[in-house]
């Protein structure tokens, strides 16, 4: 059995190599001659499967190790019976830490003592959305949550939901929703240049979900006229042939690496192994924790002066810090312009191992209960 992945899953020899034979291609260039041999293939989100590269092929199951599948043709694989599996919820924690980390940021950035004083708006509550939900619920942060599908379907939806207005008048507005084009509630372009001319220099914009989200030639726009908001970008119209005059205009511009934890890339490819396993009917050997190794970063101790420090914002920081990103990319859009997409894909290949804060033990000396909630709120092992 022949099973193409692409180059950049992580530990594919490990997982899938006494299943079949591997041969490792670059996602991004798979072409049909690529794939025309195979039997299974796994794909990460920059690879377009559909009728132009499977259509001459054997492959038999589609896997991506990714949360998003907007790069999946899905009807044309059911067509031709071609079984499809992809990782949901799999980056959900790293894309949550993300936006806790940019939060932490943006507070400090513009003199908020206390962080939960910023209202949040989720658009899109599914395994990324809910997940950010519930940490910020037990932060403390007034939250607001959009998510028109499972409003229509959940009992009590008005106690929960609120519509994408609402959303948008929050201090801070980040997006967790799928790209769709065809859906009732459609993402493509969901914000667009009439929304995005109500937000205020007082409000965040955060998009993590796909670039196609928003509008970026009205978001480019609107970021050049009067009283714009702050935006943060970790995805983009047109990767990896990014806009340099968009990452120029946005306050934190990232290389779509939002979920790309160690955890949350191993998790991807655990789960993508499970579903083969259950569709080739073969016995499950292989678990993502035992391809995790010992954190750099193990251990952090915190006395009670940590009280005055904001100790959770130097864990958190310690762990992530986002502003490493955006300089990253940001050096990338001084090459040539031939060069950038190249540069903006090597960033993510080369990705350095980033841990979720779940590694880290937190050992606190003489600090409140409150700093201990906090830690556990905000996902850190308490080490009492
Ligand atoms: N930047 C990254 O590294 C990264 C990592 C993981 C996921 N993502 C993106 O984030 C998206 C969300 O991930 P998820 O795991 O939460 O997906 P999910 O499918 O679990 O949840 C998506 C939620 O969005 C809701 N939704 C759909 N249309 C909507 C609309 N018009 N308005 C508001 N809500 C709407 C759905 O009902 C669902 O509850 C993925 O599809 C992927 O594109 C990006
Ligand atoms: O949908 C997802 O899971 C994320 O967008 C994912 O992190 C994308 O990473 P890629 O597949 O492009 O490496």
């Amino acid at each position: 059995m022949l099973i193409v992945a692409d180059e950049n899953i992580p530990l594919v020899e490990s997982f899938f190599g006494d299943i079949g034979n591997i041969r490792r291609v670059s996602g991004r260039s798979m072409s049909p001659e690529d794939v025309n041999d195979a039997d299974i293939l796994l794909v990460r989100s920059v690879t377009r499967v559909n009728e132009a590269l499977l259509k001459d092929s054997r492959v038999r199951y589609v896997g991506t190790s990714t949360i998003g599948t907007d790069h999946v043709d899905l009807t044309w694989l059911e067509s031709r019976g071609i079984a499809f599996s992809a990782a949901p919820g799999c980056n959900a924690n790293s894309v949550a830490e993300y936006v806790l980390s940019v939060l932490s940021l943006y507070a400090e950035k513009q003199g908020v003592d206390d962080w939960e004083n910023l209202s949040v708006g989720i658009v899109g509550a599914g395994n990324v959305g809910s997940e950010l939900a519930r940490k910020l619920d037990k932060l403390d942060f007034t939250i607001r949550v959009c998510d028109p599908p499972r409003a229509e379907q959940e009992e009590n939806a008005e106690e929960v939901f609120c519509s994408l207005d609402e959303a948008l008048e929050c201090d801070v507005i980040t997006l967790h929703t799928p790209l769709t084009k065809e859906s009732p509630h459609a993402t493509f372009h969901m914000i667009d240049k009439a929304r995005l001319d109500r937000l205020t220099a007082g409000q965040l914009l955060i998009n993590t979900s796909r670039g196609e989200v928003i509008d970026s030639v009205a978001l480019q726009e609107r970021l050049d006229g009067p009283n714009a908001p702050t935006v943060v970008l970790d995805v983009w119209e047109q990767e990896p042939r990014i806009s340099p005059k968009l990452v120029d205009q946005v306050w934190l511009a990232t290389p779509h690496i939002a979920g790309y934890s160690l955890e949350g890339k191993v998790q991807g490819t655990e789960m993508i192994y499970l579903s083969l396993c259950r569709f080739l009917g073969l016995p499950v050997r292989k678990k993502a924790g035992q391809y995790l190794p010992e954190p750099a970063l193990s251990k952090l101790s915190f006395t009670s002066a940590a009280e005055e420090m904001g100790a959770g914002n130097i864990a958190m920081r310690s762990c992530y810090d986002p502003r490493r990103d955006d300089a990253r990319l940001r050096l990338t859009m001084e090459l040539p312009e031939e060069e950038r997409a190249g540069a903006f894909d090597r960033l993510r290949k080369n990705y350095p191992v980033r841990r979720e804060f779940s590694s880290v033990k937190i050992q606190l000396k003489g600090t409140s209960k409150s700093l201990q909630d906090t830690f556990r709120a905000l996902g850190f092992k308490l080490k009492i």
